[in-house]
């Protein structure tokens, strides 16, 4: 007889009247690997990260303060439509709406490559999260979307590519900020300069779609479990009900409140690397709520496809200040994530840092 965890599908946990014991954290330092200090605590303060609007004439300063304080903040007039973001919430909304079977269908074969199925990052929990989704990495998400709406599914991969390609163009916007508040430009990246150059891609992108059900006991589970993005930058969206939450060692757990039409970015761990360290790669997860689901979405903004090396930018880099991290190619540095998680900043620190 399959025991009660084995039954547990994650396509339909919003039905389930208890929460089952695989999904109850404890929040011990096994449920919570990173950073130790926020393993403690379920609760958040009353702070939050600053929203700023792109079109203010100090946008550089606010961002290089948000990103150095938080490495994290929130952005108003970022030119993308009300309309893009309301198609592509309800366009998740029909999927995660979909039967369980249905879902499992579209199952991503493999951890972390396109299709529907639990966060990449589960393996390292002890408890499972309260949470499905379906990520976008490559094409083949379109056999997926072929096989959940027969009928439709050439509006929703015109969705979808509309979503990737706004995105794009606003997290290359976000980079040429981030990198001014530095005393930098995208050419002193040389790899990024001769890719934005041809034309070509300078990250690729990845959609994470988030779907957090309702839950019986909210206090005791984890809807994404504190992470960093391994990417450049992400940047998301979330429905209008609350779960994100940022770590700072000086504030705690401080929860990111939704405000219509206003996105969140998180820095990742490549900016951390490219910027020497002086940018964090923020830890987030995501609660979840007692009476209401939530959806997010996520554009995850990874580094150049190939053999292309991320390393610290040579301009910030000095006798003071000698390069933290060796260089390292992006399917590299996914690698070394998957395999040792919240260590993966430390496996590629330089042991002594000279000049
Ligand atoms: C490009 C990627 C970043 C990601 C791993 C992946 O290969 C595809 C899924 C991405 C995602 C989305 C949800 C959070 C996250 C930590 C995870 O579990 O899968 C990120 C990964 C990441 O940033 O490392
Ligand atoms: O749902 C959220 O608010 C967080 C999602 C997230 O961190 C991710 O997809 O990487
Ligand atoms: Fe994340």
């Amino acid at each position: 007889m399959p025991s009660l965890a084995e039954e547990i599908c994650i396509g339909n946990l919003g039905s389930l009247q208890t929460l089952p014991d695989s999904f109850t954290w404890k929040l011990t330092a096994a449920d919570s690997v990173l950073p130790p200090s926020s393993a403690v605590s379920f609760g958040a303060v009353e702070e939050s990260i600053p929203v700023i609007d792109l079109s203010d004439s100090d946008v550089t300063t606010l961002i290089g303060n948000a990103c150095k304080t938080w490495g994290a903040f929130q952005i108003a007039n970022h030119g993308i439509s009300q309309k893009l973001l309301d198609d592509i919430e309800s366009l998740s909304k029909t999927l995660f709406d979909m039967p369980s079977e249905r879902k499992l269908e579209a199952a991503s074969s493999d951890k972390g490559v396109s299709g529907y199925g639990e966060p990449r990052i589960s393996p390292f929990f002890e408890k499972k999260m309260w949470s499905e989704g379906f990520t976008i990495a490559d094409a083949s998400y379109r056999n997926h979307f072929i096989s959940l709406w027969p009928h439709d599914h050439t509006k929703y991969c015109g969705i979808m590519e509309e979503y990737v390609d706004e995105m794009e163009k606003l997290a290359s916007k976000l980079l040429s900020c981030i990198l001014g508040s530095l005393g930098v430009t995208v050419e002193d990246i040389e790899w990024a300069h001769k890719l934005e150059k041809s034309g070509s891609k300078v990250g690729r992108g990845a959609i994470r779609l988030n779907h957090y059900p309702v839950c019986p006991e909210p206090e005791r589970a984890m809807g994404l479990a504190a992470h960093t993005d391994s990417t450049i930058l992400t940047i998301l969206h979330q429905s209008n009900t609350g779960g994100l939450q940022v770590f700072r060692e000086e504030s705690g757990w401080v929860t990111v409140e939704p405000v219509p039409g206003v996105l969140v970015v998180n820095m990742g761990d490549l900016f951390h690397i490219l910027s020497n360290g002086k940018i964090p790669s923020v830890v987030h997860r995501a609660k979840v709520n007692h009476t209401r689901s939530r959806i997010s979405i996520a554009y995850l903004w990874g580094g150049p496809a190939g053999e292309v090396q991320i390393a610290p930018i040579s301009k910030l880099i000095g006798p003071a200040e000698p390069s933290l991290y060796r260089s390292i190619t992006w399917k590299e540095y996914l690698q070394i994530k998957y395999e040792v998680f919240d260590k993966a900043l430390d496996a590629i620190r330089v042991v002594n840092p000279t000049n």
